[in-house]
């Protein structure tokens, strides 16, 4: 089967003041249709930069990224922005919740900003992560683990091809982790490739492939 993602050979520099970093020095990586890949390594080892460039947030300095058979690196920002709205959903550290939006606004808006907007598919989401109650919310009214279920309810919500997230289990407990790996599961289960960056065992005991990152280089 042909890779939904193809990374070919990333680089990345930073130059703060004298100080130069490498994040990333010749990553590459191909995630095949229902595929769940890990991606783990210390601080600083380049994982969010990752992220970043294959999402099509960050521009990688050397290299190419490609979503379903599409060029999504050094494309203009528009053209990266609907290839992200079709095709991706991303679940960051820093949130991807916007504030002013209740959480099922928030849904609303990835799923209609896609191509097939899906309504009942908001409900299911949030029942599937136990936080029905809290649709109606502001995203600085959620706890922790409510504000990590809901991002990852955004993350799915326009049925994307590829997910890309971010520790998703970082702040939750135990039984908050097994619904959301079960609906990873579940969405793998029915296509979509997957890169979770994680230091969580469980997470990993469920990726089809566990890579590891050390100085932006795979070891
Ligand atoms: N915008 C930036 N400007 C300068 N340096 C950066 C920038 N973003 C990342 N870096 C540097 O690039 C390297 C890789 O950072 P990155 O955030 O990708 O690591 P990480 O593996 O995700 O770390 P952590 O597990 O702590 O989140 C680090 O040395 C970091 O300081």
């Amino acid at each position: 089967m042909a890779p939904r993602l193809v990374a070919e050979s990333l680089y990345r520099f930073f130059r703060t003041g004298e100080e130069e970093t490498f994040a990333l020095q010749g990553v590459g990586l191909q995630v095949a249709p229902g595929e769940i890949v890990a991606v783990t390594g210390p601080s600083g080892s380049g994982k969010t930069t990752l992220l970043s460039c294959l999402a099509g947030l960050d521009e990688p300095d050397g290299g190419m990224v490609y979503i379903a058979g599409k060029r999504l690196s050094h494309q203009q920002e528009h053209l990266r922005s609907r290839l992200r709205a079709r095709y991706i959903g991303v679940l960051f550290q820093s949130g991807n919740l916007l504030e002013h939006l209740t959480v099922a606004d928030n849904i609303r808006l990835v799923q209609r900003l896609s191509a097939g907007p899906d309504h009942r598919g908001a409900k299911d989401l949030l029942e599937q992560m136990g936080i029905t109650e809290r649709a109606g919310a502001l995203p600085r009214q959620l706890s922790g683990g409510e504000a990590a279920r809901a991002g990852l309810a955004v993350a799915l919500a326009n049925r994307p091809a590829v997910v890309l997230a971010d520790e998703p289990t970082g702040e939750v407990d135990g039984d908050t982790e097994r619904r959301i790996l079960a609906l990873l599961r579940e969405r793998a289960a029915a296509g979509t490739s997957m890169v979770v960056v994680t230091h969580s065992r469980a997470v990993a005991a469920v990726a089809d492939r566990v890579l590891r990152l050390r100085d932006g280089r795979w070891v």
